[in-house]
């Protein structure tokens, strides 16, 4: 596949020179599913399962790494059933879901999880009045569990109602002994400790990345797009692909090693990758 930027190129030629022993990770929404209004309603791309398929074929490990619940993603995803193709080809694939705090793999079929963060109720209970406040009562709230976001795309003002939310939020998740972590349209408040960063880390430990390739669209991705860097350093082959879209953060744009056009860029990109690592590893 050709890029425009030299530097870009060179990196995606180690990456694909890693080949078997090569690691992809995919964020969910608006790297593998488009932005849509209705969380409930992003589902992904028409070819995406039969990429993910294909991808397995040919490199150590495929992992989606969301911030959504694991179970979510399976369903929006058809995840289970790539899963199963995946299993019965004896390649690998993984689920790592509220940013790597839960965890599902192809071969176990079980969500395995930690317990909600004990802060976690209280903050619920104080939810109504921070969306009173910040003039947002119409919120989308969504309850993850372990987590809960609170969505404004939806709203009259999303821009603006998001901005006065941000900081409201953000005191009381502390107050709480919880994380914030502001997305696209959303802020969601979480356990501290867990981050894509840690989830890549430890993916890449289990898999033994001699490479390792990551989209995501983001802020909850900067800190996987972060220890792509630091493994670089250590003499592993990395590639950090930004899923650029409209209303995504210039951070993650701007510590990206390459950046397509959404969804659609990156089946394309992911497409020219398994066409460049050639026939399936046997
Ligand atoms: O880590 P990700 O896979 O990118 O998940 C992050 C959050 O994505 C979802 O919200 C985003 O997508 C929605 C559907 O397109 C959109 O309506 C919203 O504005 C976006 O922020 C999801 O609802 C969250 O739970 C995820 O944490």
């Amino acid at each position: 596949m050709e890029l425009n930027d030299p530097t870009a190129s060179a990196l995606y030629e180690a990456v694909v020179r890693s080949g078997g022993d090569l690691v992809v990770g995919l964020d969910f929404d608006g790297t593998l599913a488009p932005i849509v209004e209705d969380p409930t309603q992003a589902h992904v791309h028409p070819d995406v399962p039969d990429l993910l398929v294909a991808l397995a074929d040919r490199v150590r490990g495929v992992a989606v790494v969301t911030g959504r619940p694991v179970r979510q993603a399976l369903a929006l995803g058809d995840l289970d059933q790539v899963g199963t193709r995946i299993a019965e080809r004896h390649r690998s694939f993984i689920v790592l879901g509220q940013y790597g705090n839960e965890r599902w793999t192809a071969v176990d079929r079980r969500v395995v999880s930690p317990r909600p963060p004990a802060g976690l109720a209280g903050f619920l209970r104080e939810v109504p009045s921070l969306v009173r406040r910040a003039d947002a009562a119409d919120a989308y709230v969504e309850p993850k569990g372990l987590a809960v976001a609170l969505h404004t795309r939806r709203l009259p003002d999303p821009v603006g109602s998001f901005a006065r939310l941000l900081p409201l939020v953000a005191d009381a998740a502390t107050r709480h002994g919880l994380a914030v972590e502001p997305g696209r349209l959303v802020v969601e408040v979480r356990a501290p400790g867990m981050h894509k960063g840690l989830a890549v880390s430890r993916l890449a430990e289990e898999w033994s990345a001699k490479g390792f390739l990551f989209a995501g669209d983001d802020l909850g991705d900067v800190e996987a797009f972060t220890e792509l860097r630091a493994m670089r350093d250590d003499g592993i082959a990395t590639m950090a692909v930004c899923s650029h879209g409209g209303d995504g953060p210039e951070e993650l744009e701007e510590i990206a090693d390459h950046v397509v056009d959404g969804p659609e860029g990156v089946v394309d990109f992911l497409k020219g990758l398994v066409a460049d690592l050639g026939p399936q590893a046997g």
